[in-house]
């Protein structure tokens, strides 16, 4: 809805309204309208003021609606235009936020008032859209070109100061916004408004347009990996610099209702509402979000400063959370406070206002030290030593009898058993995993892992960390690898496999690169490390003088093995930091890739010595092989009540394992190459390697395709257990 009231006689203060955050649907627009023609037809108004509900002017176009058929063909630009058309000045008076559609009204009113604090920008492309209100049209008519497009094809929000620089808005003020934009609109009642009118204004030129746009697209298609909406945002405002505005509209329209029915933008759209579920988190015992209440974090501790420890100390500094960090000896620790140091300077370097936001100087808000009784006080710990579980669990013991009761006990793992971990402690309800992803200080995926005695309180106040330190949270249960690991071992079994069978690496990376991971399999074991895997193969007796002698080469427990990471480990190679893993390297600690001879040899060599015929595999068997197996261990996941949603799953390989993101995560690619096809795919290759678990279709997968392959809102409603549905 919009309301209309009046401020005085002469001026009229339409408000948008539509909880909570003022999106545009039909009603809101239709309103919108009403309240324009009303305040047209009134002879003693003499100005309009634009505003919304709530201290929010708008967050634009209701996303939801945009797969409604009913809001098909209606065009925000309409209402945009009408506004600008008014004859009466109009004013609006944004506070909040103003998003997409939001800013596009704004940019159809005559002039622009706002708070300090409030937001603006064009996020069409990060929902695979583009700006469809006119915006890719009247921004660069407004700001130019160069500010225009970088707006447009990142979607970032702007800070009010910011717009004000760029002329985005006419003023920004410290109080009531409301007031000054009333103020404003009675002291522009009667001046021209035709200038006001951004379409009637030229693109302002630049002396190199075409050079500038030339490389701006060269960049724009670098980055971009076949996600289309930041190119098309592109073609749009070169429209703008081409085209007369009607025309140019006409071609924003095109390319709107392209990337509309590109199935892009219902990937991008699904992973926004999935980012926003998880938040409502819920266990199979019942506790959940709306029971559960989290406890307040002023200080908190992290032990261990490896890479992890480093980049989880550096997050909880950026969010002005004191900690303390604890390493078992001066070396250690000397270490780790010089390279924690560099990255909270380069943070600071790349915050706005510099290194004094952070205060990492102050030993009241980062202390190193090497002595537990430094913890006593904390409210939290994230333990972040190797994985190692004797070591973890002296470590726990240790926490429980140092720190106060209420203390909350985290351990940073990426596979290990929280249980095992919790029973060390006379505290076990306190214990939650807390699995942060490297670099711990820019990933945003924060994998919460409740085990069997952890408390509700404590799921909660993990959450809320998550919050805090600007991180997604996803709240799993205990399992070997979690959610996200434990899909992640097929995935990358399956890549080893394809290697035996006569792929390389190269090849096997191009594919997933090509679908749209950041980096493939090999590039990312060459980047985290084969050692570490190695370590824990060797751990769980599948590697190295644990294995009982006369094992065959290629099986473990009954199962097909690959010895070559095994192999590769052996002659020193862990990757980008010896120089040499899956790939060579310029030298240790290199970062380009190159094919690699040596490897190439070995390969051979090795597929000889086992007798494996080579065959070539092509790319549909790579892709498929790789991602259904991941995809059907996501299913057991589900099954087994590990995550309470598709969405869980999908939001954790977005934001922790590079999945792109314009193709909704694996369950949600899953959905859209259909149930039936992943099943059948699935039935032939497990066939072929009846030796490999993971290629054996899950039960629920089973369930789902005879059920008829329902939407995947709906699946787990079709769990025989008590569901978790959000
Ligand atoms: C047609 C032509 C072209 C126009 C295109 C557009 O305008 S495209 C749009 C371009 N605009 C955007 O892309 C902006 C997208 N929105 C945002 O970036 C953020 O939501 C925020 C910054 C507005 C608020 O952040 P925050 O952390 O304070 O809060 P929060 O994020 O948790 O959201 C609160 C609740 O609001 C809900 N909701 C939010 N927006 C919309 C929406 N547009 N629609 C519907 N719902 C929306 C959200 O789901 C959540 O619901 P829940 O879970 O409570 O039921």
């Amino acid at each position: 809805m919009a309301q209309y009231t009046s401020a005085s006689t002469a001026l009229a203060v339409i408000r948008l309204r539509n909880p909570p955050v003022n999106a545009l649907s039909l009603p809101v627009l239709q309103a919108l309208e009403d309240g324009l023609k009303r305040a047209d037809a009134d002879p003693s108004v003499k100005a309009i003021m634009i505003c919304g509900e709530n201290g929010k002017f708008s967050a634009g176009a209701d996303i939801q609606g945009f797969s409604l058929p009913k809001t098909r063909g209606i065009s925000l630009g309409h209402f945009v235009s009408l506004i600008e058309r008014c004859e009466k000045p109009v004013v609006a008076a944004i506070e909040g936020v103003a998003l997409g559609g939001g800013l596009e009204v704004a940019l159809g009113c005559h002039y622009r008032v706002a708070h300090v604090k409030a937001r603006m920008g064009l996020p069409e492309v990060t929902i695979g859209l583009l700006p469809g209100g006119e915006g890719t049209q009247r921004l660069p008519r407004l700001i130019g070109v160069p500010a225009a497009l970088d707006i447009i094809t990142t979607g970032r929000h702007i800070p009010a100061t910011e717009a004000l620089k760029l002329g985005l808005v006419d003023e920004v003020v410290e109080e009531n916004t409301i007031e000054a934009a009333i103020r404003l609109a009675n002291k522009v009642i009667g001046q021209p408004l035709e200038p006001r009118r951004l379409s009637l204004r030229p693109v302002p030129k630049l002396p190199n347009m075409e050079a500038f746009l030339s490389e701006a697209l060269v960049k724009l298609k670098k980055q971009a990996r076949r996600y289309l909406a930041p190119e098309l945002c592109f073609q749009a405002v070169r429209a703008a610099t081409e085209l007369p505005f009607a025309d140019g509209v006409r071609k924003e329209r095109e390319l709107f209702n392209v990337l509309l029915t590109s199935g892009q933008a219902q990937a991008l759209q699904y992973a926004f509402f999935a980012e926003r579920a998880v938040q409502k988190w819920t266990t199979p015992h019942g506790s959940s979000w709306q029971n559960a209440s989290p406890q307040p974090i002023h200080k908190a501790a992290v032990i261990g400063l490896g890479t992890m420890g480093r980049g989880i100390v550096t997050s909880l500094v950026k969010a002005s959370i004191p900690v303390v960090a604890l390493e078992q000896n001066l070396e250690y620790l000397n270490t780790g406070r010089k390279a924690v140091m560099l990255l909270l300077e380069r943070e600071a370097m790349k915050m706005e206002q510099g290194a004094q936001t952070l205060d990492f100087h102050n030993p009241a808000r980062l202390q190193f030290t090497v002595d537990f009784d430094a913890l006593r006080d904390v409210d939290l710990v994230i333990e972040a030593v190797f994985e190692n579980m004797p070591l973890k669990k002296e470590i726990f013991q240790k926490l429980s009898r140092i720190c106060k009761p209420a203390a909350f006990l985290c351990t940073n793992t990426s596979a290990l058993n929280i249980d095992e971990i919790a029973s060390a402690t006379s505290r076990p309800q306190q214990v939650v995993g807390t699995h942060f992803f490297s670099p711990a200080h820019i990933m945003r995926l924060l994998e919460i892992i409740y085990g069997h005695h952890t408390s509700p309180t404590a799921i909660a106040t993990a959450v809320q960390l998550g919050k805090v330190l600007k991180k997604v949270g996803v709240v799993v249960g205990n399992c070997f690898g979690f959610a996200g690991n434990r899909m992640m071992f097929p995935y990358v079994e399956q890549a080893v496999f394809l290697l035996e069978e006569g792929s390389r690496p190269e090849a096997v990376d191009q594919v997933l690169e090509d679908f749209g991971f950041k980096i493939g399999p090999f590039r990312m074991s060459d980047l985290a490390g084969l050692d570490v895997a190695w370590r824990s193969r060797k751990g769980r007796g599948l590697a190295g003088d644990s294995v009982p002698p006369g094992t065959p080469a290629r099986q473990r427990h009954g199962r097909r093995y690959s010895p070559l990471p095994d192999l590769l480990c052996e002659n020193g190679r862990f990757g980008q930091k010896t120089g040499k893993g899956w790939y060579q390297y310029e030298k240790a600690g290199g970062r380009t890739a190159k094919p690699d001879p040596w490897l190439h040899n070995v390969l051979t060599q090795y597929r000889d010595t086992h007798h494996i015929k080579t065959r070539f595999i092509d790319q549909e068997e790579i892709l498929e092989r790789c991602l259904f197996s991941l995809i059907n261990e996501g299913f057991d996941i589900l099954a087994e009540g590990i995550a309470s949603g598709p969405e869980h799953l999908d939001v954790i390989y977005i934001h922790g394992y590079g999945w792109p993101k314009h193709r909704g995560g694996p369950m949600f690619y899953a959905s859209t190459v259909g149930l039936p096809r992943v099943l059948a795919k699935l039935q032939r290759y497990s066939e072929a390697h009846p030796d490999v678990p993971a290629l054996r279709p899950s039960t629920f997968l089973k369930k789902l395709v005879a059920v008829g392959n329902p939407p995947l809102k709906e699946w787990m409603s079709y769990l025989s257990r008590p569901s978790n549905k959000l």
